[in-house]
């Protein structure tokens, strides 16, 4: 049973700072949400894609129009709770079924205080987003029975044109954990549930910029005894630890004002230990190298983005969620290009030539996407491993 919910759910506004309006149905929390609108093109995950970290400040369009129809569950979480701004879809599915779903999506949107609205043209909203770059956004969800009226129109258009810019932002601070944790939860398998980290081989310290659960979780099956640590912990803190391995998370914002980690960084790979980053953790670690990174046109976000590996020639689909990137052109001598996109020809994954560090720009962990680049996860266990024993 699809759609015919316009009568069943209060009305919405979306307005972007340019001024355009859409107008469709509130299918989460009442209130006003703001934040840079973004379009993801992945057709499942739309669970993972709501608390993944990395979407703290923005609002994320799904082009793919029926989300909803698999409702929700406890277990498929990037994070303890909904990190994304907003939501906006095209149709909410009125059925959801699924032998793992626990609730609706529209409950777990209210539940979480996400402000999400439903039945607008995402097809429109998206070539505006293409054509034009990302830009910013309000999200307004009425009350019951309450009218759209052009005062809150206008509401709506000047909370858009308030929010602040993605660039120069430091959110990496903002969703990191305050406290270290060990994690040791493996991966999932159907009828076990999540599994245990067993046999732990390699001591690694992951920075928290705004760690996506299912990156910990592939380091734990791979052995990795994991302590997360927060964003703004100092170098020698780390390496007091005395890990095999460090690892710099994914996580949302600019990386360009995270000086305090990119000093960490700077510091961590002068002593020769393994590093490996993902996504914000490798602008991170690029940044740290001397290379520069800028904000995109067109970002991307989705799970079927081409990238090649240029050692092997191998194209992997990749899962993406990123609005930065670094310069390849910037890359100093002593770093060399290991990825790039085939959508674009942006970096995607880069090497230090002087020391054990690598960094993806995508996500190999998937969540959700395909696992084609999870080889990255064995490439750093297999760095610990001769360094341990060199
Ligand atoms: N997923 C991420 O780590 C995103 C990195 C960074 N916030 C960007 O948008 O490029």
């Amino acid at each position: 049973m699809l759609l015919s919910l316009k009568g069943s759910f209060p009305s919405a506004i979306l307005a972007l700072a340019d001024g355009t309006v859409f107008i469709g149905n509130s299918i989460g929390a009442q209130g006003t949400t703001v934040g840079e609108v973004v379009f993801n093109t992945s057709l499942t995950g739309y669970q993972e894609i709501l608390t993944d970290p990395s979407y703290c400040q923005q609002i994320v369009t799904l082009t793919y129009p029926h989300i909803g129809n698999y409702g929700v569950n406890p277990e498929d979480v990037e994070a303890d709770k909904i990190h994304a701004a907003g939501l906006i879809i095209k149709n909410l599915p009125l059925l959801a079924s699924n032998f793992r779903s626990t609730q609706t999506l529209s409950e777990y949107l209210a539940e979480g205080k996400t402000v999400a609205i439903a039945n607008i043209d995402t097809r429109k909203l998206t070539r505006l987003l293409r054509d034009q770059g990302a830009q910013n956004g309000a999200i307004v969800g009425l009350a019951a029975g309450e009218e759209v009226t052009q005062a809150k129109i206008d509401e709506a258009i000047a909370a858009a044109k308030a929010a602040p810019s993605m660039k120069g932002l430091d959110l990496a601070k903002v969703v990191s954990t305050v406290k270290s944790y060990p994690w040791n939860e493996a991966e999932w398998t159907l009828g076990q549930g999540y599994g245990k980290l067993e046999a732990p081989k390699f001591k690694v310290v992951a920075y928290d910029f705004g760690v996506k659960k299912n990156i910990l979780r592939m380091l734990a099956e791979r052995g990795c005894d994991v302590t997360v640590v927060p964003a703004q912990t100092p170098a020698k803190d780390v390496l007091a630890l005395n890990p095999d391995g460090v690892f710099l998370s994914n996580g949302p914002g600019d990386p360009e004002p995270c000086d305090y980690a990119i000093a960490a960084v700077q510091e961590i790979m002068a002593t020769k230990k393994p590093v490996f980053g993902i996504c914000l953790g490798h602008q991170i670690m690029a940044l740290a190298s001397g290379a520069k990174t800028f904000k995109m046109q067109n970002s991307h976000h989705g799970a079927n983005h081409p990238v090649k590996d240029l050692d092997s020639g191998r194209v992997s689909i990749t899962s993406q969620n990123h609005g930065f990137a670094v310069e390849l052109e910037s890359l100093p001598a002593n770093a060399r290009a290991t990825h790039i996109s085939l959508f674009d020809g942006t970096l995607q994954g880069m090497e230090r030539t002087d020391v054990p560090a690598f960094c993806f720009q995508g996500h190999p962990e998937a969540s959700p996407g395909p696992h084609d680049i999870g080889y990255l996860f064995d490439r750093f266990t297999a760095l610990m491993e001769t360094h341990k024993n060199a």
